[in-house]
């Protein structure tokens, strides 16, 4: 199947595409090559990132453990803003201009979340990276990545995580589930495909932005995805 062409695309990152071979944290080395990537991504279209906290902090677990949950997810959205440093910085590094906006304004690291701010950096050609998700407290950065693709008019929503595409239930916890190459909306909503959040995959198909599921911990993929190759799960609306 041949997927379509996007000129302005929002890039998620699951926070494990960081992690490298570690189960935990962010590896240099790995953050320097998902660099490398977008760098020669952003040569072809506008780019805008947002970048999970689950190799560092998830809410929900911590709830679990008896954390209070606000106070949880304030600091998983902390995690997201120390991973879009961490980008940023090896974005740079390769010549890529960029800027961090934060949903929770953080005047000594990074500029505060202004969309038409944002729409104007993007024009000039830099790559904007959205942190601490949405601002808000039991949410996602799937939803904040679904979010800013609506603020900002993106074609496509590219979610990069650590699973080829969507499966007919979870890859990692059934063995025979099948890949689906292309599903809709209410297709992922009422089967319950948990590949994202509810609340992210209703905003992508109320303002008919296309996901596009892919693994970007293999190298390269992302540049194979982006030209309409490889391996992924395209969602959209019915025709
Ligand atoms: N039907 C399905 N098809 C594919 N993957 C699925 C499905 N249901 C659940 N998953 C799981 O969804 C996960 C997607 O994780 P994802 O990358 O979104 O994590 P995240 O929570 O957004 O990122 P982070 O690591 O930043 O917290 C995959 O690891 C996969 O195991
Ligand atoms: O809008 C948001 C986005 C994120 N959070 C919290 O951050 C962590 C990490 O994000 P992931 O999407 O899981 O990578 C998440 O578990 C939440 O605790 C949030 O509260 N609001």
């Amino acid at each position: 199947m041949t997927r379509p062409r996007f000129n302005r695309i929002l890039l998620k990152l699951s926070g494990e595409a960081l992690m490298g071979q570690g189960q935990f944290g962010i590896d240099p080395e790995t953050v320097k090559g998902l660099a490398s990537e977008i760098a020669a991504a952003k040569k072809d279209r506008e780019l805008c990132v947002v970048v999970g906290g689950g190799n560092i902090f998830r809410g929900i677990a911590a709830a679990a453990k008896g954390f209070d949950r606000t106070s949880a997810d304030y600091m998983g959205m902390l995690a997201t803003v120390m991973n879009s440093l961490a980008l940023q910085n090896a974005l740079e590094n390769q010549g890529v201009d960029t800027r961090v906006q934060s949903a929770i304004p953080m005047a000594a690291v990074s500029e505060p979340y202004i969309r038409r701010r944002a729409l104007r950096h993007l024009e000039k050609g830099r790559v904007v990276l959205f942190a601490a998700g949405t601002g808000n407290p039991y949410f996602t950065t799937d939803t904040a990545a679904a979010l800013r693709a609506a603020e900002m008019g993106c074609d496509a929503l590219f979610k990069g995580t650590s699973v080829d595409g969507i499966y007919t239930a979870d890859p990692k916890k059934v063995s025979g589930a099948k890949r689906y190459e292309q599903l809709s909306f209410h297709r992922v909503l009422s089967d319950d495909l948990k590949i994202m959040d509810a609340a992210a995959v209703a905003l992508c198909r109320d303002n008919n932005i296309p996901i596009v599921v892919f693994n970007v911990r293999q190298p390269g993929n992302l540049a194979q995805v982006l030209a309409g190759k490889g391996t992924a799960t395209i969602v959209q609306n019915e025709e």
